[in-house]
């Protein structure tokens, strides 16, 4: 059994917009996987989805299984139990996750109180060793949020949900309101937490460079569905959906001079959610759409070792050259 295992899933807000429309992933113990897309494409709504923590009125379809547990269909006090304990999540900006007004020690110590049933003196013991575990010294367990930079404060978020030794880390932008320097130093000290615990982790980023440099696996969404799947340094290098591709080449690559020549971004906009066009949502915006890209929508077929692509040209060339094909000729010289 996969420790986690999402299928079908569907979120649609209560205005009509159709923010994830039938993902299926899955993440083994001790996996990284990172989901990337541009802005809107429904990675924040798949890692609320993740924790049941999307706004009333929001309708959600499929499974969520962690550790063969249904998360959609949990009780309200089971699914108290799972957060923090089963899993846990990292929000992008710390400081409004923090509660300013409550010591860091404290607000570290609250969850380790309510899913662990430790003793204040416990959980104030266990807050000072994660804040140790995270980089920081104990002693800043007696400090507020905004006494500390922002690469503190997400050492602390981080310290937080690790603090009830969950199964699953959930980081949704975790180092992007941090300079280079601090965004490298907080992906080194998640790797190295999800390494040392065996814990799984999805990460979500706009950035597919940071994703393949850090994460196992990679799934790449346009419009709240996932479009390739698959080994994250080759779907970087390497990506056989349109949209994929072009999204790794909007990330220029260390060592490779053809790269500072790639296209940068993609015409167009993402669509709106509430108002999708019909057939393949990314067939407006795609360089080497064919005519039946406006009518058919095609599933994530294999398209290669281990990897799958929601593309028809991927399909032609899958079919032609079975087990590990080349992305589609054409394609590959039109990269937008
Ligand atoms: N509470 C909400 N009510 C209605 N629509 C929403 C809500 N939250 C998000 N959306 C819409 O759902 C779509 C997906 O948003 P989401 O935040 O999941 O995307 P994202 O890929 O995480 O983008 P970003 O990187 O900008 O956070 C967007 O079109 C967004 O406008």
């Amino acid at each position: 059994m996969s420790l986690l295992e999402v299928r079908d899933l569907t979120v649609t807000y209560a205005g009509g917009a159709a923010a994830v429309r039938g993902v299926d992933l899955r993440l083994e113990a001790g996996q990284k996987l990172g989901v990337a897309g541009e802005s809107g494409c429904g990675k924040s709504t798949l890692a609320l989805a993740l924790l049941r923590l999307l706004p009333a009125g929001t309708r959600t379809g499929g499974e969520i299984l962690l550790d063969g547990e249904d998360v959609l269909a949990m009780k309200w006090g089971r699914l108290r139990a799972v957060r923090w304990a089963g899993a846990s999540i990292v929000f992008q900006g710390a400081m409004h996750s923090l509660n300013p007004v409550h010591r860091v020690g404290d607000q570290i110590a609250e969850p380790l109180l309510l899913h662990r049933r430790a003793t204040p003196s416990e959980a104030r013991r266990k807050a000072g060793e994660l804040l140790e575990q995270v980089g920081l010294p104990a002693a800043r367990a007696a400090g507020h949020p905004h006494e500390l930079s922002g690469g503190q404060r997400q050492r602390v978020m981080i310290a937080m949900a690790l603090a009830c030794d969950p199964m699953l880390i959930v980081a949704d932008e975790p180092t992007t309101a941090l300079d280079v320097m601090i965004q490298a130093q907080i992906l080194r000290l998640i790797e190295r937490t999800v390494a040392g615990r065996g814990v799984g982790l999805i990460m979500i980023s706009h950035d597919l460079a940071v994703l393949a440099d850090t994460c196992d696996r990679l799934a790449v969404m346009y419009a709240g569905r996932v479009v390739e799947e698959g080994p994250a340094r080759r779907v970087y290098a390497d990506a056989r959906h349109p949209y994929a591709r072009a999204l790794s080449a909007a990330f220029p690559r260390v060592g490779d001079p053809a790269s500072r020549f790639a296209p940068r971004g993609l015409a167009g906009d993402p669509p709106d959610p509430a108002a999708l066009p019909a057939g393949c949502a990314f067939h407006p915006r795609c360089p080497v759409a064919l005519e039946s890209c406006a009518v058919d929508d095609p599933p994530l077929r294999v398209a290669g070792a281990g990897r799958r692509a929601a593309c028809v040209r991927v399909a032609q060339d899958a079919a032609e050259e079975p087990g590990d094909p080349a992305p589609p000729k054409e394609a590959r010289r039109t990269t937008p």
